[in-house]
C-alpha cells in the first residue's frame, strides 16, 4: 500500500562508506593525496584573511606506525566539526566567496582514508576560537567527539592506524615517493619526519612556474621530471582555466594512437599522467606539465571534468603551440627543421586545417618525389605545375619513366599530402596541380612508324602474353635503357593476380577496367632492337618476351603467380641451354 508524503531514502552507512572510500578512488595511494589537500586548503584559509601567514604541511612517519598530517591552517570548530566531518557530502569549501580557491569541494575526500585504515582521528583547534576537538570516525560509520582543554597549536592534525594489508605504503622509500609524486609542487612546505629526521620534500616555487625561466632550465627540469629529453620547451599560459607551464616537443616521432606521459596539477595537486583533454587532438608531439588554478576536476579528481572553460583552454593551448611553431619559422629556422625532421606529419596534420599556416609552413614541408625527398619550396621553385601521382602504386609506376621524361612527380599517397597540395594551390592561383596516372604516362610514349614489320611483331608478342590477359605494344620513350614497361591500373593489379583466391574475389568484383594490362616495348632500346630482327626464330623469341614480360612485373613490384614464374624460370634455362650448345658447337 502507497503510503502518503514525502518519504526518506535510507542510507546504508557502511555501503556508502566502502562504495566512496575503495570504488570512487581507483589507486590506494589516493587518502596522500586528500590529506595534502585539506591541509593546503586550512591553511590558504588562514591566509585569505592574513596573506603573510606562513603555512607549513608536517607528515610523521612514526615508529609506532602510526601516520599524521598536521597543519597550522584555519582549524575546526566544534560546531564545524559536526556539520563537516560527520556529514558525508559536506565540504566547508563549496558554498563561500573564495571556493575558488580551494581544491576541495565535494566532502568526500577524507573517506578515502578508509581504504588504508579504520580510524581516522582529526584532532584540531580552530584559529577562529573555540575549545581544541578530537574526532574519531570508524569505517562501521560511528564516531566519537571530545572536547579538551589541552593547550594545542592553531590548525589540524590527522592520525591514521594503517590496516596491515597497506603496511607495504608506509614504508619510508615507498611512503616518500607518494608524498613527493603528490606535493611537489604545493604552494606550502611540506617536512617528512622519520626517526626523529625532518627533510623538506617539495619545491613551493618550481623552476617551471617561473615565467623568467630559461629555455635551457627548463628543457633540464623536463629531462629529470620525464626521464627523457626534448627537442625544445615553451611557456604556456591560458586565461580560461588559467592553465599555466611548459610544453615539450617530444624527440621521437609519435604515434596518432600511442598515449604519451604528461604531468598535470590542479591547483599545484597532482592530478593526473594523462593530458586530460588539455592538448588539442593533433598535438600529439606534445608532452604538457602544466597547472590549471581555475579548471574543476571529477570527484575521483582523476581527470578534468569536460565543460566550456576546458574546451577554451585547449583551444588557447592550440593557438600557443602554433605561435610557437610559427615563432621557429621566423626566428628559429634550424630548431623548426630539427622539429620538421621528426614531426613533419603532425605539421602537416596542423598546416592541412589552418591556412595561415599553411602559408607560412608549406616551402618547409618535405615530400617524396621521383627525385628523392624535397622540400616543397624547391618543387614549386623548379616549375609552378605540380605533377603527383594519388597513390603509391601509381608513383612506383611512373616515378622512372617521368624523371627520364624531365617531370618531378610529387607522391601525394601519404595522409595529409593531397590535402595539403590541392589547398596550396587553390591559395596560390600561379600554381597548378596535374595528377599523373600510368595511363597518362603511356599517352606520352611516340608512335613508330605502322609498317609491317612492327605490327608483326606487336601481334606476335601478344600472342604469347593473350593468356595472361596483357596487351603488347610497341613505342618510343626515353630512358632508352629501358627496355619494356609494364603497366596496369590498380585494380587490373589485384584481378592479374589469379592464383590468389583473394585476388581472383576482388578481381571478379572490380571490373570497372580503365587501361587494359599493357607491356609496351621501347623501339629505342638496344635489346628491343635485336628482337626486332629475331622475329623469325619462334622459340628464341618466346624466351625473350616471356623474361622481359615477368621481368617487368618484378620492377613494377606487381604480384606474380605461379604460372608466370615457372614461365620465367623455363625460359631462362632454356635460353640458357641453347646458348652454352651453341657454344659447344663453335668449340667443336
Ligand atoms: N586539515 C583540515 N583542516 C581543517 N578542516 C578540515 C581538514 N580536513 C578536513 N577538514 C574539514 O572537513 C571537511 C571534509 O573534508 P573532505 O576531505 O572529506 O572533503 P573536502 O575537502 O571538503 O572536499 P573533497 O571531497 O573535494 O576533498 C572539509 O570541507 C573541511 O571543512
Amino acid at each position: 500500500m502507497e503510503k502518503e508524503g514525502n518519504n526518506l531514502f535510507q542510507v546504508n552507512l557502511k555501503g556508502m562508506i566502502a562504495l566512496l572510500s575503495e570504488h570512487i578512488y581507483s589507486n590506494p595511494n589516493t587518502f596522500v593525496r586528500e590529506l595534502l589537500q585539506n591541509c593546503v586548503d586550512a591553511i590558504t584559509a588562514l591566509r585569505n584573511i592574513d596573506e603573510n601567514y606562513k603555512g607549513r604541511i608536517d607528515v610523521f612517519l612514526n615508529e609506532d606506525k602510526t601516520v599524521v598530517f598536521r597543519d597550522n591552517g584555519v582549524g575546526l570548530k566544534e560546531e564545524e566539526v559536526y556539520r563537516f566531518l560527520t556529514v558525508i557530502g559536506e565540504s566547508s569549501k563549496r558554498d563561500t566567496p573564495d571556493a575558488d580557491d580551494f581544491i576541495g569541494r565535494f566532502g568526500i575526500g577524507l573517506l578515502s582514508c578508509f581504504v588504508v585504515t579504520n580510524e581516522i582521528t582529526v584532532e584540531s583547534r580552530s584559529a577562529m576560537g573555540g575549545q581544541p576537538v578530537c574526532w574519531c570516525g570508524k569505517v562501521d560509520g560511528t564516531y566519537q567527539l571530545t572536547l579538551s582543554d589541552e593547550e594545542r597549536p592553531i590548525g589540524s592534525q590527522v592520525v591514521l592506524h594503517p590496516k596491515g594489508d597497506w603496511m607495504h605504503l608506509f614504508e619510508y622509500e615507498t611512503f616518500k615517493k607518494i608524498l613527493v609524486s603528490y606535493g611537489e609542487v604545493l604552494p606550502y612546505p611540506i617536512y617528512l619526519h622519520y626517526q626523529g629526521e625532518e627533510e623538506l620534500v617539495n619545491t613551493p616555487s618550481p623552476v617551471w612556474l617561473d615565467p623568467k625561466a630559461t629555455r635551457k632550465e627548463l628543457l633540464d627540469y623536463g629531462a629529470k621530471v620525464f626521464q627523457s629529453s626534448a627537442l625544445d620547451a615553451f611557456r604556456i599560459y591560458t586565461e580560461s582555466g588559467k592553465v599555466e607551464g611548459v610544453l615539450y616537443v617530444l624527440p621521437f616521432r609519435t604515434q596518432f594512437s600511442v598515449r604519451n606521459s604528461h604531468k598535470v596539477y590542479l591547483k599545484r595537486m597532482l592530478l593526473s599522467e594523462d593530458d586530460c583533454n588539455l592538448l588539442p587532438p593533433w598535438a600529439f608531439f606534445i608532452r604538457c606539465l602544466v597547472n590549471a588554478d581555475g579548471l574543476l576536476s571529477t570527484a575521483s579528481r582523476e581527470s578534468l571534468v569536460s565543460n566550456d572553460q576546458l574546451k577554451d583552454a585547449r583551444k588557447e593551448i592550440g593557438v600557443a603551440i602554433k605561435d610557437y611553431l610559427r615563432g621557429l619559422v621566423q626566428n628559429d629556422r634550424a630548431m623548426f627543421n630539427r622539429i620538421l625532421d621528426v614531426h613533419h606529419f603532425h605539421i602537416k596534420a596542423i598546416a592541412s586545417e589552418d591556412n595561415e599556416l599553411l602559408r607560412l609552413f608549406m616551402d618547409y614541408l618535405p615530400f617524396e618525389t621521383n627525385k628523392g625527398l624535397r622540400g616543397f619550396g624547391s618543387i614549386r621553385s623548379a616549375s609552378n605545375v605540380i605533377c603527383y601521382t594519388k597513390n603509391l602504386e601509381d608513383f612506383r609506376q611512373v616515378r622512372r619513366i617521368a624523371g627520364a621524361q624531365g617531370w618531378l612527380v610529387v607522391n601525394a599517397a601519404y595522409t595529409f599530402d593531397e590535402t595539403l597540395l590541392k589547398k596550396y594551390v587553390r591559395l596560390n592561383p600561379e600554381l597548378t596541380l596535374d595528377e599523373i596516372s600510368p595511363s597518362r604516362l603511356l599517352e606520352q610514349f611516340g608512335e613508330v612508324e605502322a609498317n609491317k614489320e612492327f605490327q608483326a611483331f606487336e601481334m606476335k608478342a601478344n600472342e604469347l602474353l593473350k593468356r595472361f590477359g596483357c596487351v603488347c605494344r610497341l613505342k618510343h620513350f626515353t630512358p632508352v635503357d629501358i627496355p619494356v614497361i609494364f603497366v596496369a591500373e590498380e585494380k587490373e593489379n589485384v584481378a592479374k593476380s589469379a592464383n590468389n583466391p583473394l585476388a581472383a574475389v576482388l578481381g571478379a568484383v572490380n571490373t570497372a577496367k580503365q587501361i587494359p594490362p599493357t607491356l609496351t616495348f621501347n623501339a629505342d632500346n638496344e635489346m628491343v632492337q635485336t628482337l626486332l630482327q629475331i622475329q623469325g626464330d619462334n622459340k628464341l623469341f618466346q624466351h625473350v618476351v616471356h623474361i622481359l614480360y615477368v621481368q617487368s612485373l618484378l620492377q613494377g613490384k606487381y604480384p606474380v603467380n605461379s604460372e608466370e614464374m615457372e614461365l620465367f624460370n623455363r625460359s631462362l634455362s632454356e635460353l640458357m641451354t641453347s646458348k652454352m650448345n651453341d657454344f659447344i658447337n663453335f668449340l667443336n
